[in-house]
């Protein structure tokens, strides 16, 4: 039997920090919640959340320092303290990995209310949470309602929203890592997540020029293609329609660098280098990464060109039973430089 669980409402729109009441009154969350939010997003909007919400809810707002495994424990603490039936998550990706990891280990639900759109941990099930010792995000469970207010998180700095659209391109190599781990290992497959997967990543192809202009439209089509990857992802159960050997190698970065760049930023690359592995039009991942303003190469990103051929090299070994152009054994030294060099990423 297989589980997909979706979001129940996901509302794209402008002023919608008083919508949160609505959503909570209609799916009947119950009274008491904790509102989450960071201490700049506090002010942005989580402040305005929760004085909407307390009108009609015992309400109790928290700032989240980190997403980390303590910050996790302490929610999860707090919620109990204050009987919470439910809570929503008022940030970018770090609260809302807290809130999605602390509601699903205490079973109850959380509403997403994103202020960036720089992953598609924002509708999502996963989770990445600081020293969980997981090299990957981890499951949990989708926000039982997604408020994406596209003045909101038009304001982030756009360099969020440019990763965001990163994290959507990366569907195009995902999706051909699963249809290869199908073929080659028998791997379930699911036609209708990968369709879903790939039709988020050939929109942000085609409006590059409209997110380019980082205006509301820019936003509802990166916010879009973020819900879906995520929907994609709880259709097949798992990350694979959005995380193949581009995640590896981002992963890898990770554990390499004290300091990374955002992880759409690093996919993005890391999109082009596979794409080319897989003897698709790397150009086209490429000249649209560079049109919205992603990084397309390691000096933007900041990374030295030896570490981008060293997490090449080590990206097969990030999770082993998910079989990627990687095969078992990874790259060379000598062919990760060739397929870097080839594609100008160093
Ligand atoms: N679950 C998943 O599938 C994935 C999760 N991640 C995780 O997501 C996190 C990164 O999330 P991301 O959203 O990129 O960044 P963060 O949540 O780390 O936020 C980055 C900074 O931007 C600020 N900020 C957020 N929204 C706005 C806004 N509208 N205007 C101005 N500033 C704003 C935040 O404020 P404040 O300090 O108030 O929070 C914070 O200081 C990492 O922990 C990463 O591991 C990454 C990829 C996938
Ligand atoms: O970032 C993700 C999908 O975009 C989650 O992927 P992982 O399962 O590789 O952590
Ligand atoms: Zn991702």
């Amino acid at each position: 039997m297989h589980l997909m669980e979706l979001p129940r409402e996901v509302l794209l729109g402008e002023n919608l920090t008083g919508e949160v009441l609505n959503v909570a009154r209609r799916l009947r969350l119950g009274r008491r919640a904790l509102v989450l939010y960071g201490s700049t997003t506090m002010n942005i909007a989580g402040k305005d959340v929760e004085e909407s919400l307390s009108r009609e809810f015992d309400v109790k707002g928290v700032i989240i320092e980190s997403a980390s495994v303590a910050e996790v424990e302490r929610t999860m603490k707090l919620a109990s303290d204050f009987n919470a039936d439910w809570m929503v998550a008022v940030g970018g990706g770090s609260i809302i990995d807290v809130a999605k990891l602390a509601s699903y280990r205490l079973g109850i639900p959380f509403i997403s209310f994103p202020t960036t759109a720089s992953h598609d941990g924002i509708a999502s099930a996963n989770a990445s949470i600081k020293g969980l010792g997981a090299k990957t995000s981890v499951k949990a469970r989708p926000p039982i309602a997604v408020i994406a207010d596209v003045q909101i998180i038009k304001i982030a700095p756009y360099r969020y929203l440019a990763a965001g659209v990163g994290d959507i391109i990366s569907n195009l190599t995902a999706v051909k890592d699963w249809q290869l781990a199908h073929r080659i290992k028998g791997e379930y497959y699911s036609e209708y997540a990968a369709s879903l997967s790939l039709m988020s990543a050939k929109m942000v192809i085609k409006n590059a020029d409209i997110i380019r202009l980082g205006n509301e439209e820019s936003v509802r089509k990166v916010v879009k293609g973020l819900i879906s990857s995520g929907v994609a992802m709880s259709i097949a159960g798992s990350s694979r329609p959005a995380s193949g050997a581009e995640h590896l190698f981002s992963h890898a970065l990770d554990m390499l660098l004290e300091k990374p760049a955002l992880h759409g930023e690093q996919v993005g690359v890391g999109t082009i280098i596979m794409a080319y592995l897989h003897g698709l039009r790397w150009e086209r991942v490429k000249e649209t990464l560079k049109k919205v303003g992603a990084p397309t190469n390691a000096y933007e990103l900041e990374i030295e060109p030896e570490v981008v051929i060293k997490a090449l090299t080590i990206a097969h070994t990030i999770r082993p039973e998910r079989y990627t152009i990687l095969g078992r054994d990874g790259l060379t030294w000598e062919a990760a430089e060739k397929a870097a060099k080839i594609t100008g990423v160093i």
